[in-house]
């Protein structure tokens, strides 16, 4: 609806259903000591974080569950895992309005991007995280959490892919990246802009993503499979295929270059990732600047090379969609048709 109802009024009285999937980060961050800016993330549990945030008991029946209590620095396939089998189960109960995921910023972008593409649910799935440990003044968490269970517990939040709710805007979580190392107003969706705003509670959306995710995509639900190694091979003024052997050396079954520019490197570096291309590994150029779609044979060969260009995906966001693409194809044309699907 143009005008957005009341979560209780759209559940026909009773409220909606909501389970927070916890992870740690910041949100649960604790400074040892009070007033000074250090602290350490993951520290407090589910439960604390719902107490925390005055009201949120006003907009859904809530359930807590700790997956984790990690900062997201941490965050691995494991937990990964954890979080996409136990976000499809939880999501399957038909009782069941959304998810909130609680999850450091850090890497928020990728598991953001990662769940949009194993999550079969039209309903929504919504991450959140602060800028400010639970302890600070001013602590940015309890309203950010409000905020996203108000947009999960909305049923016009759904179908629109994974999302993340931070300082009042709602992101997809395939175009969010963080932007800031320390201020509470660093998630941008770079190219596209945010699907909508949340505002004490009150969500409207203004955007549809434009790839495909969740109930259509294609790729294995985490946990039923392991997913390939895939490293980033970052470019810079004078940089040689050091990096390039090392990744080979890893074993891994593809190779990211965050390039300059529109994706680009050395001479040394581009002969490097043609002699793993030609050892088999796919190699996909993204771009490290930030904003814009690296496109196919601008400056760089691809079709003489056998690269992909990764299109407006950052490097860390290419790295997850090469994984997900290399467990349905090595295919050039397969993997760079997901590039420009996903
Ligand atoms: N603001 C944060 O959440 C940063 C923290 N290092 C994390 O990602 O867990």
């Amino acid at each position: 609806p143009l005008y957005p109802q009341s979560a209780a009024a759209q559940a026909g009285g009773a409220l909606p259903k909501v389970v927070i999937l916890a992870t740690g980060g910041t949100i649960a961050g604790v400074q040892p000591k009070e007033g000074e800016p250090g602290y350490k993330a993951g520290s407090l549990s589910v439960d604390a974080l719902i107490k925390g945030a005055p009201g949120i008991e006003k907009l859904a029946q809530l359930s807590g569950e700790q997956i984790a209590s990690i900062g997201s620095q941490d965050m691995n396939d494991e937990v990964w895992g954890k979080l996409a089998r136990r976000a499809n189960e939880v999501l399957a109960q038909p009782d069941v309005t959304g998810v909130v995921v609680t999850h450091g910023t850090d890497t928020m972008e990728e598991t953001a991007f990662f769940l949009g593409l194993v999550v079969r649910s039209d309903k929504p799935v919504v991450l959140v995280g602060s800028m400010r440990p639970a302890t600070s003044q001013s602590a940015d968490g309890p309203l950010n959490l409000y905020n996203a269970v108000a947009v999960a517990a909305d049923k016009d939040a759904g179908g629109r892919g994974v999302l993340v709710v931070s300082n009042d805007d709602i992101h997809s979580g395939r175009d969010v990246h963080k932007t800031h190392t320390t201020a509470v107003q660093t998630f941008v969706s770079f190219n596209r802009g945010p699907i909508g705003r949340v505002y004490y509670g009150k969500p409207r959306y203004f955007n549809m993503p434009a790839h495909r995710h969740t109930t259509k995509s294609e790729f294995p639900v985490a946990g039923t499979t392991s997913y390939p190694r895939v490293d980033i091979v970052y470019a810079h003024e004078g940089v040689d295929g050091t990096m390039v052997k090392a990744a080979i050396a890893s074993g891994a079954k593809g190779i990211v270059l965050a390039g300059v520019g529109d994706g680009n490197g050395t001479k040394d570096l581009i002969d490097a990732l043609a002699a793993a291309r030609k050892q088999g590994l796919v190699i996909v150029r993204s771009s490290h600047v930030g904003f814009g779609i690296v496109r196919r044979n601008l400056e760089v060969d691809d079709d003489a090379l056998g690269f992909v260009a990764a299109m407006d995906l950052n490097p860390q966001k290419a790295r997850v969609l090469l994984r997900m693409a290399l467990t349905l194809s090595t295919d050039i044309k397969v993997i760079q048709r997901a590039f420009e699907d996903y």
